[in-house]
């Protein structure tokens, strides 16, 4: 019941139906429906649990499925025995949702296949959502500080449970985060999450721990221009800077991640050596910062140039250590995360609607869409925790207010089938 709950409240543009509204159409379409083909649903066993209902029992009729190809609305009416209204349109929806594009896995194929082929897959993957951060942190226009606290409690609802807040950075160089400290405190209560915050120097370390911080983000370079460029100073000055923030955190418990931009490519340099960025990931290891997300803040990145580099971060840090960040400008972020998965790596940041890109990067559009992420990982069968319909509220809440549509592919095709789908 979960399932149908989760379906039916991301359409959100109608009433949505209460727990016990959805358990009494349920037990009406198993008792009153008398099509034989439907009998396999009417004869489910009553002693199992509400949570135990699956679609996909239902679908399994060859009427029902022949329906749902054509969209064809007295078939879908008999057999589901609607009636018109708005909660039928609901079923429509989830039940359209359902049998066509959600990512559910069938698990016999899924098994078989992951045995072969994704055996290395780990069972859970863990996200960290950068949409209020990296995602906001190019736009021309402030977005206000309340805008931006929703849609933190939004990606927190949809079960995500790290998600990176904002940066304590210059705000004549990022004037989009400039009120850091307002957001932050404004969090303090959100529970579910944690809520790392970028830090470039000791000055923003410490105005991120007084105003809340309980983890924080150094964020060093490959590549030597872009260091320069991003934070006024090179790798060496800079790790210098992280070796600062680390020992400031031990006394106060502050878990201290690393992300190293520029892994694959460089928007100055071009191609980066994998060796460098073993450098900087073996240098962040060694000061003890506890996670170290490779970033392709360009997108730059296919599997050909990913694997080597990854080779050579495995080569000085355990894998456990590490996490992946790549941005989509030429649409490659998703094999590379699948790369990224086989072997073994089990973290991966994404953004929400796909929102981002570094203002000292140029041409770097936005980061992977996090609906996307999910839709791939449900797809292969391995969790998250995160509910894919809160989450495209999320989406939806924040590109309104940008006025743009959603950078998800993902999110796109849903709510085009589920506006068809209320059409029905
Ligand atoms: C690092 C600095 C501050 C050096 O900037 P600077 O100008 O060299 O610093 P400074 O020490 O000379 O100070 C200049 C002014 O900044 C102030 N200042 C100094 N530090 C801070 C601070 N922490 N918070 C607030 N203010 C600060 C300082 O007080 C002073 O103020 P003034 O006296 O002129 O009024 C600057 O270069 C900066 O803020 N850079 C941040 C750039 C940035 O945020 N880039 C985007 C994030 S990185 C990214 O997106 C990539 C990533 C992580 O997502 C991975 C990927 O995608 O691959």
């Amino acid at each position: 019941m979960h399932k149908i709950v989760q379906r039916v409240r991301f359409l959100n543009r109608a009433p949505i139906l209460t727990h016990s509204q959805l358990l009494s159409n349920f037990s009406n379409h198993a008792t009153i429906d008398t099509n034989p083909t439907f009998s396999s649903y009417a004869s489910i066993d009553r002693a199992r649990t509400v949570e135990s209902l699956d679609f996909r029992e239902i679908t399994s009729t060859r009427e029902l499925r022949n329906a749902f190809d054509k969209y064809n609305r007295n078939v879908l009416s008999r057999c589901l025995n609607w009636t018109s209204g708005a909660i039928d349109n609901h079923h429509a929806a989830s039940y359209v949702v359902n049998r066509h594009f959600t990512a559910d896995h069938n698990d016999k194929c899924t098994k078989e296949f992951s045995s072969k082929h994704l055996k290395n897959i780990p069972n859970f993957v863990r996200i960290v959502e950068v949409g209020a951060r990296d995602g906001l942190q190019n736009e021309k226009v402030i977005v206000p500080t309340d805008v931006k606290i929703e849609l933190i409690k939004l990606l927190v609802s949809s079960g995500l449970s790290v998600v990176e807040a904002t940066s304590f950075v210059s705000p004549k160089w990022v004037p989009q985060l400039a009120d850091a400290k307002d957001v932050l405190k404004a969090i303090q209560d959100v529970e579910g999450a944690s809520f790392p915050v970028l830090t470039p120097n000791l000055k923003g370390f410490e105005a991120a721990v007084a105003a809340g911080a309980k983890e924080v983000a150094v964020f060093p370079a490959a590549s030597e221009s872009f260091s320069k460029a991003n934070l006024n100073c090179g790798i060496e000055d800079n790790l210098a800077r992280c070796r600062d923030i680390a020992s400031a955190s031990r006394s106060l418990r502050i878990p201290v991640r690393g992300y190293i931009s520029c892994v694959v490519g460089c928007p100055l340099e071009g191609k980066i050596a994998p060796a460098k960025v073993a450098y900087v990931a073996k240098s962040l290891y060694e000061m003890g910062i506890s996670e170290i997300s490779l970033g392709d803040t360009i997108g730059v990145g296919t599997p050909g140039n990913v694997i080597p580099m990854l080779e050579a971060v495995l080569d000085v840090v355990p894998i456990d250590k590490l996490a992946v960040h790549f941005h989509d400008t030429y649409g490659q972020a998703l094999s590379n995360i699948l790369i990224s998965l086989q072997m073994g790596i089990s973290t991966v940041d994404s953004s929400v609607s796909g929102l981002g890109g570094c203002p000292y990067a140029k041409g770097a559009t936005g980061n992977v869409a996090t609906e996307d992420v999910v839709y791939m990982l449900n797809g292969l069968g391995v969790k998250t925790n995160v509910d894919l319909g809160k989450l495209m509220l999320a989406g939806d809440f924040i590109c309104k207010h940008l006025g743009r549509a959603s950078g998800s592919k993902v999110a796109t095709a849903l709510n085009k089938v589920t506006n068809s789908a209320s059409k029905l």
